[in-house]
């Protein structure tokens, strides 16, 4: 009889996936990427590098790692990223490290990166990537979350609104697209999303086998 492989549950041999999260600044990524990370343990986080100042509460290493221009031209020159971009003035990266061996080993990586970013890691990865964007439920809301989060000035506020637009327009490159109006149903669909990727059948290397078992002529 045909041994049920441990990929029926999608752990094991299956290559991992990049799950990008963008949106608009303030529609929710952290809060949804942070409450993702609570609940699935075989997610990890892919911390980028910046050239901004931390926000209170943030910890060098675990939200952001935190560099100085020049530091982050080296990087650049070196080859260091698996993509970056200029972002509201600032410089943003992924360090290629740990995700390429990761992601061999079958662990899923989430990415809070804007759509510059997702471009440039679809071109160069398209199977690896699933591509979620979160749209706010109205831009006076936006407003207020970016006001109510309390970690940006009122100048840094309003150019983040000014950029929301544009940054909406790119929602057609996205694969999956949830309104983030409340928390939770929002945080269900993005699970939901993450479940059924998991599965999708060019993923689960490791069940070829089983599938060939199952199609052995019966005697
Ligand atoms: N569904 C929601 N309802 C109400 N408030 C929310 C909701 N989702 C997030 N928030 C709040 O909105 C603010 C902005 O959220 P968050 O920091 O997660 O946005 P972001 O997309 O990561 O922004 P940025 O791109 O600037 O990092 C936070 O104070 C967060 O608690
Ligand atoms: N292309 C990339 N974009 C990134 C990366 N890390 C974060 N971001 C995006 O920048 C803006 C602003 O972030 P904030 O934390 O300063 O509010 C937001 O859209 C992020 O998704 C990255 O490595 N590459």
């Amino acid at each position: 009889m045909a041994q049920i492989p441990e990929t029926h549950d999608d752990t094991l041999h299956r290559r991992g996936l990049m799950f990008i999260l963008s949106s608009p600044s303030g529609a929710g990524k952290t809060t949804i990427s942070r409450k993702l990370l609570a609940h699935d343990e075989r997610m990890g986080m892919s911390v980028s590098v910046t050239t901004r100042q931390p926000r209170p509460g943030e910890i060098d290493g675990k939200d952001y790692i935190f560099k100085t221009q020049e530091q982050f031209d080296q990087m650049v020159e070196d080859g260091h990223f698996m993509e970056w971009a200029h972002v509201f003035g600032h410089s943003y990266g992924t360090p290629k490290s740990q995700i390429k061996a990761g992601l061999k080993e079958g662990r899923d990586f989430l990415f809070d990166i804007d759509w510059q970013g997702t471009q440039q890691l679809y071109q160069k990865s398209e199977t690896d990537v699933v591509r979620v964007f979160l749209l706010p439920p109205s831009l006076d809301e936006l407003r207020r979350r970016l006001t109510a989060r309390g970690t940006d000035s009122a100048e840094v506020i309003a150019g983040r609104m000014a950029r929301a637009q544009a940054e909406i327009s790119h929602w057609d490159g996205y694969d999956y697209v949830v309104v983030n109006d409340d928390i939770d149903t929002c945080f269900d669909k993005v699970v939901q999303i993450l479940a059924a990727e998991r599965l999708s059948r060019a993923r689960q290397t490791g069940l070829i086998g089983f599938v060939r078992e199952l199609m052995r002529p019966e005697v």
